[in-house]
């Protein structure tokens, strides 16, 4: 069998600004919106219960999704992000994808995820027990997936962390690493992550069709899974940048630009709908 060729991949400070670019972007069609919420919807701060949307963000997220479909595609747990964001006219997938939501009494979990809640109970207890020692360090449970944060560890204690969780997921083979933005992640060993959520989630609600783009917005590694995904077939914008290369084709620089964007393309939206 050949082997499938990988993203394109690009210098993310080459990209092209998504703020002038909205009807390249669209070419005429209807954009099906995907957001991650932590440094694209709110900035990054040292405690995760402190990533508060705005009101003004929440107002422009209800906005857009009253003249598009929008989702949130977030490394959080479900029921913790559609708390933050309380709207109830979006999409939630939460667990990097593994757990979705949305209008309608949609509640589903298409990745199969079930079968590693033994791994992530006995891992999590494990990790508190390993790592209560450390100041500084968190362990975050999400219903498919545990995040380890350390940045509020000290520097000589960082690679404790490290090695702790390198050690707890040994003993798990059901589990795999993830990265982002200082945590190590510890999420089921599936084939599944925000860009099959998002390609699920475009089959299901009949978004797979010529008139509609879907665009992803994200900030961080994680988020490289959905704009390979979208290759060729919608549009991925990184916001700021990570530390390697993206599949993402444009970029904004900020949380700010992010919400200057989506208020931009709700009045695009709104000025066709006039027409
Ligand atoms: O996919 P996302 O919605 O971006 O979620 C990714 C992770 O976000 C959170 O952690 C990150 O944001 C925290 C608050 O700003 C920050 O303190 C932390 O260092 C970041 O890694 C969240 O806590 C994780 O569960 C998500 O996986």
């Amino acid at each position: 069998m050949k082997n499938q060729p990988g993203p394109v991949k690009h210098d993310p400070q080459k990209l092209p600004s998504a703020l002038q670019s909205i009807p390249d972007l669209l070419a005429g069609k209807k954009p099906a919106v995907f957001l991650d919420y932590d440094g694209c919807l709110t900035h990054i701060v040292k405690d995760p219960d402190k990533a508060i949307l705005s009101d003004s963000m929440r107002q422009t997220l209800q906005g857009l999704a009253e003249v598009c479909s929008v989702a949130i595609v977030s490394g959080r747990d479900r029921a913790d992000v559609a708390r933050l964001v309380q709207l109830d006219n979006l999409y939630f997938a939460g667990s990097h994808g593994f757990d979705i939501s949305g209008p309608g009494n949609m509640q589903t979990e298409p990745g199969g995820a079930k079968t590693a809640l033994p791994a992530l109970d006995a891992s999590a207890e494990k990790l508190k027990e390993k790592l209560g020692h450390i100041e500084g360090a968190m362990v975050e449970r999400k219903r498919y997936a545990i995040a380890v944060h350390y940045r509020n560890v000290s520097d000589s204690h960082i690679d404790e962390v490290k090695q702790v969780t390198a050690t707890v997921l040994k003993e798990h083979p059901q589990l795999k690493e993830g990265l982002g933005k200082k945590i190590i992640e510890l999420k089921p060993n599936l084939d599944w992550h925000k860009g099959k959520a998002v390609s699920w989630l475009l089959q299901e609600l009949g978004l797979n069709k010529p008139g509609i783009v879907p665009l992803y917005i994200g900030d961080d590694i994680t988020d490289e899974d959905a704009f390979a995904e979208l290759q060729g077939k919608g549009i991925g914008i990184l916001v700021g940048e990570h530390d390697e290369q993206t599949a993402a084709e444009y970029r904004l620089e900020s949380v700010e630009e992010v919400e200057e964007f989506l208020k931009s393309l709700t009045e695009h939206l709104s000025k066709q709908e006039d027409v």
